[in-house]
């Protein structure tokens, strides 16, 4: 049996298999198989385009948007609004064949947007250009999910399941578990709060399910590398949960290559349903309405677009002088004194002595930090130099 047959076999089962006490253990099990055989199907193989590597498009700017949608949604229409790149639109699908970079300036910031191929059902298996789409989305830093407002709710699910299938997860942030391998001393299991949805024996099917089966199979993809190198069988683990995750989100961490992506959901073409629909539509979470024919909602569309990728906005000062605030340092979230830095001048991460501070990174406004500080949305920083 192939691959994708295994995968619908066991889609299949799980969905005749009623959610109840008595199942738990069995659809856990089921769900582990499932996460192994679709962590085979990202396998490099030998065709460039089930290889799954992305365009080859360069990365450019502070923060990268991909455009994800089927065929004929707008996507095209839409970077040629907002960006000076024009990319062809027209009324037939696959008008795009290939990845457009375009930019667009907002508040200072460069955020590189992506124009791509619509993609379809069954993309992740190779459908279409479905891998390599995918596999852009998958570096990008907010996915833009444009859907047709005219057509129904189908298209948004059918996407959600193809990028959850590759490990993408959407406004989800990263389970609260930890896990570690271990070369010995069995699998200490704890929890720090109380657990609803996994137990200790249920953590342990699902470990010993996954190492049953990796002697096969070397290399599934580059997340389990580690794993399955360093341990042949996972029987020795710590693991502890910080949160009441599922069996799913604790299936994810143990396969670890998962992606976890703000997205927003994106209707265009609202000139042609009706009022009330627009306002439903409107109301959904992480949805925003467009028309990019009658430039509709376009700037709240920015607004949200920017809220997303919550980038973080430094102010440098000069001693003695105020700050710059005409000019910010932009710096992706989870960014050091040394990021600042390096976007500064190359060589003044190896001259710098010390930096002030002032904002809601530090505890004292100003507060002298050193290279390993994170900075803040919005902190001012004032750099000395050896
Ligand atoms: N009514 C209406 N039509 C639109 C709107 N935006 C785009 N279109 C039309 O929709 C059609 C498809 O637009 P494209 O921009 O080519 O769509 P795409 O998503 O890039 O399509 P592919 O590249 O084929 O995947 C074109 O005929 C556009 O003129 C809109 O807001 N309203
Ligand atoms: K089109
Ligand atoms: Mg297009």
């Amino acid at each position: 049996m192939g691959i994708l047959e295994k995968i619908s076999e066991i889609e299949k089962e799980i969905a005749r298999t009623q959610k109840n006490k008595a199942t738990e253990y069995h659809l856990g099990l089921l769900k582990a198989k499932l996460a192994k055989y679709r962590a085979q199907l990202l396998e490099p193989s030998k065709s460039p385009a089930a290889k799954g590597e992305g365009f080859d498009v360069m990365k450019s700017g502070d923060a990268r948007v991909a455009l994800i949608g089927f065929p004929s949604v707008g996507k095209s229409t839409f970077l040629s609004l907002m960006t000076s790149t024009a990319s062809e639109a027209a009324s037939y699908e696959f008008t795009t064949l290939t990845c457009i970079p375009g930019v667009i300036e907002y508040k200072g910031a460069n955020i590189q947007l992506l124009d791509l191929p619509g993609i379809i059902e069954g993309a992740a298996q190779g459908k279409g250009r479905g891998r390599q789409v995918i596999a852009v989305a998958r570096t990008a830093d907010v996915v833009i999910m444009m859907l047709d407002a005219t057509k129904g709710e189908v298209q948004r699910a059918l996407l959600e399941k193809e990028l959850e299938s590759v490990g993408i997860r959407l406004n989800k942030s990263k389970p609260n578990i930890y896990f570690k391998p271990k070369k010995g001393g069995g699998i200490s299991f704890n929890s720090t709060v109380t657990l609803t949805q996994c137990s200790e024996k249920l953590v342990q099917l699902i470990l010993h399910e996954y190492s049953c089966h990796q002697g096969a199979q070397p290399v599934w993809c580059v997340g389990i590398w580690a794993l399955t190198v360093s341990t042949s069988e996972i029987f020795n683990a710590e693991v502890l949960f910080r949160e009441d995750c599922s069996p799913d989100e604790f299936i994810d961490v143990i396969v670890g290559n998962r992606v976890y992506m703000p997205c927003l959901y994106v209707y265009n073409k609202i000139d042609q349903i009706s009022m009330e629909e627009v306002d439903r539509l409107a109301r959904r979470p992480h949805s925003v309405v467009i028309s990019c024919g009658m430039k509709l909602n376009l700037d709240y569309l920015l607004e949200k677009l920017w809220e997303y990728l919550a980038l973080t906005c430094i102010y440098t000062k000069k001693r003695g002088q105020r700050p710059d605030f005409t000019d910010a340092i932009i710096l992706r979230k989870g960014a050091s004194v040394e990021h600042v830095c390096h976007r500064i001048h190359r060589s003044l991460a190896s001259q710098f002595k010390y930096a002030l501070v002032w904002g809601t990174s530090t505890k004292y406004s100003p507060q002298r930090v050193g290279l390993t500080h994170m900075m803040e949305h919005e902190d001012v920083i004032q750099i000395v130099k050896k």
